[in-house]
């Protein structure tokens, strides 16, 4: 059977697949159902990724292992829809994107309890991650009509030496192709945050979901997301979107990794991960990109700081900060993580430098204020960072000093709410999530301050 000539009247170019996952039927069978969900779809190459449930450490589904051939067969396919989506109208685009955050919204729990049984999400966060994606994708609509609906006008003796014989009119043009890769942590909500941007901006979409093993200090652990993402997908689909303009390809990063973001037929890559997202820069070639990579949040707590307020916001308390104990952080079980805390680190430990991207907290004892924006700076890190004191001049002019994305005062480092942008500097970024981003017209923005 052709995966490309499947699907009902409304056919997708879609290669993310659950073998019989029969655990996936029963928990979103509304969705399964549909006669062109990707879930129904099977790859030429006859083999798939198996999904483990972190918790069980069983397999809880499996998805299609798609062929470089089938990478080029989604390419073509997102090359000529994007054509003729860039030419409908962009009040049409934002209408089918709100209907498409809406059938998100409704189908919030069978997805939901995917993110739980693939990267152990726990329920209420995985609704939330639902919801507000849903909720993006219609703020994407609305906003996309007002940005992408104005162009400028220059006139030439503005500049020196010119009198006023010519006129310049600018508008916002797609870039073509986007590939999205999401990380695992939150598959559904970062690729939609790619998605709606550049559909809305006149782009064709490819996402490739995570379908990866996690390593945490020397343990691995099983984390995915692809179904989860490919229920997602699914959504835009039934809210009508053209063949073709959202592909979903799964696999082996070995097998289609490279060859998915080296492909000549990508026009932008959109990105969040680890330092994956630094070599595949490095590969990438000329296209545009958007990098939301790690980070080494620093926080400052001054001497005037409101402890009471710093402290259950820096430890999250409640999550148990007890179980330290043998080996650091892990439990018996082998398969999660107490919160570790770890006091008097000092400059010369790789704790003070490296991301454990896990709940592992460093405190660094420092003589001045100096010294603490001196370390935030000294790292090749540059996401966010926080400052806790009761005078704001003076978080304001520490905020002015660090030089990172975000500073938040008197709060932890946090991302949204999903409107606000959201960039990393150094090694933690390229560029901002934002739909002017995913058209030719690039804005700057950095270093924003959450109050
Ligand atoms: N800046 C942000 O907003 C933000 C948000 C969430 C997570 N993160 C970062 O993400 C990291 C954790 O997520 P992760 O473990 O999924 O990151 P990762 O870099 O290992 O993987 C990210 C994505 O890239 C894919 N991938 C891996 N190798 C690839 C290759 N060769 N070609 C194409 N795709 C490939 C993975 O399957 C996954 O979908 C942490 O470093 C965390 O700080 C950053």
């Amino acid at each position: 059977m052709n995966l490309l000539q499947l699907g009902g009247h409304n056919q997708h170019v879609l290669h993310g697949i659950s073998l019989k996952s029969v655990s996936s039927r029963e928990q979103a069978p509304e969705l399964e159902d549909h006669p062109s969900h990707p879930l129904l779809k099977v790859s030429s190459s006859g083999k798939s990724v198996q999904v483990i449930n972190p918790t069980t450490r069983k397999t809880q589904y499996k998805v299609q292992a798609c062929t470089q051939e089938e990478v080029n067969q989604v390419m073509e396919s997102s090359r000529m829809a994007q054509k003729s989506w860039a030419k409908t109208p962009l009040w049409k685009r934002a209408e089918m994107l709100h209907k498409a955050g809406a059938i998100l919204k409704d189908h919030k729990k069978p997805i939901a309890e995917c993110l739980v049984k693939e990267i152990a999400k726990p329920a209420t966060d995985a609704l939330t991650e639902v919801v507000r994606s849903g909720d993006f994708v219609s703020y994407c609509a609305e906003e996309g009509v007002r940005i992408l609906g104005k162009g400028d006008f220059l006139v030439s003796d503005s500049f020196p030496g010119n009198d006023r014989t010519k006129y310049c009119l600018t508008s916002k043009v797609p870039l073509g192709v986007v590939l999205a890769i999401p990380p695992f942590n939150y598959p559904v909500n970062l690729a939609v945050s790619k998605i709606a941007p550049a559909l809305i901006a006149g782009n064709s979409l490819v996402l490739k979901p995570p379908t990866q093993v996690y390593k945490y200090i020397y343990i691995y652990m099983d984390f995915n997301g692809a179904v989860a993402a490919l229920h997602m997908v699914h959504c835009f689909h039934m809210a009508g979107f053209p063949k073709g303009l959202i592909s979903c390809v799964t696999g082996k990063g070995s097998e289609i990794g490279d060859f998915l973001t080296m492909h000549p037929g990508i026009n932008c890559i959109s990105f969040t991960g680890g330092d994956t997202g630094i070599s595949i820069s490095k590969k990438a070639g000329m296209i545009p990109l958007q990098m939301e990579l790690g980070g080494k949040d620093a926080c400052i707590v001054l001497d005037d700081a409101d402890l009471d307020l710093a402290r259950p916001v820096l430890l999250k308390e409640g999550s148990r900060t007890e179980r330290s104990n043998t080996l650091p952080g892990i439990s018996e079980g082998g398969n999660l993580i107490w919160p570790l805390l770890l006091d008097n680190v000092r400059s010369d430990m790789r704790i003070a430098w490296e991301e454990p991207f896990g709940p592992v907290l460093p405190v660094i004892r420092i003589n001045s204020v100096e010294e603490g924006i001196r370390h935030c700076n000294q790292s090749n890190f540059g996401l966010q960072g926080c400052v806790f004191t009761k005078d704001i001049n003076r978080a304001i002019q520490i905020s002015d000093a660090m030089e990172i994305g975000t500073v938040q005062i008197n709060s932890a480092p946090a991302r949204g709410p999903d409107h606000f942008p959201f960039q990393g500097l150094k090694d933690s970024g390229i560029g901002s999530q934002e739909i002017a981003n995913l058209d030719r017209n690039i804005d700057d923005m950095h270093n924003k301050l959450a109050l």
